[in-house]
């Protein structure tokens, strides 16, 4: 089977239309492609936060997460984000099942290193039995990017990372949905990336913010395997249709990609 992990990105899910999830129906029947849906929420959760007065802030495009912080990433992703992607899909008329990566220890994590940063995991395993056993019954799995490490504590883990451990245990290919058409450079998208180019346009400031997790977890596909890894535009009409059917738009992560001068 050929499978497919979406991740959809905090920044686009709003402005998804109606289609975008047709086609997501559609890959299956077309192209036999399997999806698997990662979702983000990063600006739901920010706005959650103000509402509630808990200050946040960034480092290299992840959250710092204190207890108090942690509680409301649960809430905004495994609770409302969630259960709204999976209705979407359901008036789409998919089968699809909203899962946590807490759930049947689904996504197991350790505390990333970096000093400060929190109850922020990066993604140790995968139990890709849940989602199998899901998708042999015809069901689209949903996941929300909360994790646990091996002492059941919960982690935040950004959702590229989290799409790209999926992916890498499946053997997918990975589609990434957001809100721009693709890594940009002076204006325009860059077509191809290799995993060698992405630190150097980090250190350049080229890549800031969201995408660096982004890209760094495009990276981490391209080298264990992943035959493929697309940054897309969410908006831009029939993208997923127009990926399946072999088509190139975005930024397309390969192993020898075009080489960007300086
Ligand atoms: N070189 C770049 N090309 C495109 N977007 C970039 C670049 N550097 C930083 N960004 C920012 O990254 C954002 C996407 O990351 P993010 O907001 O986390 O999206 P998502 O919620 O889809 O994961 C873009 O909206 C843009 O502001
Ligand atoms: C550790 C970390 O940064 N976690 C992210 C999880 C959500 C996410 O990744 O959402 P996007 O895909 O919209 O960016 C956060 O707290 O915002």
């Amino acid at each position: 089977m050929a499978y497919v992990v979406i991740k959809c990105g905090g920044s686009i899910l709003h402005q998804l239309p109606d289609a975008f999830f047709e086609n997501l129906v559609q890959i299956k029947a077309r192209f036999g492609l399997e999806p698997v849906i990662v979702h983000g929420g990063g600006p739901a959760i920010s706005a959650m936060l103000e509402k509630m007065q808990i200050k946040t802030q960034f480092k290299n495009g992840l959250r710092v997460t204190t207890e108090p912080v942690l509680n409301v990433v649960e809430m905004v992703l495994s609770g409302s984000i969630n259960k709204w992607i999976t209705r979407r899909l359901s008036q789409a008329g998919a089968k699809a099942v909203g899962i946590s990566g807490t759930d049947s220890r689904l996504l197991t994590a350790r505390k990333i290193e970096t000093p400060n940063l929190g109850y922020v995991g990066e993604i140790e395993s995968v139990n890709e039995q849940v989602l199998l056993a899901l998708l042999r019954q015809q069901f689209i799995p949903v996941i929300s990017p909360v994790a646990t490490d091996k002492n059941g504590q919960r982690l935040n883990v950004n959702a590229d990372l989290a799409a790209a451990a999926v992916a890498r245990k499946m053997n997918a290919r990975v589609w990434m949905v957001t809100d721009v058409p693709g890594v940009m450079m002076e204006g325009k998208v860059l077509p191809y990336l290799t995993p060698g180019q992405v630190d150097g346009l980090i250190q350049k400031q080229v890549i800031t913010g969201g995408m660096i997790p982004k890209v760094r977890a495009a990276a981490e596909c391209i080298r264990s395997g992943v035959k493929e890894v697309v940054i897309v535009d969410g908006t831009e009409e029939d993208s997923l249709l127009f990926l399946a059917g072999g088509g190139k738009t975005g930024t397309k992560f390969t192993g020898n990609g075009v080489l960007i001068d300086g």
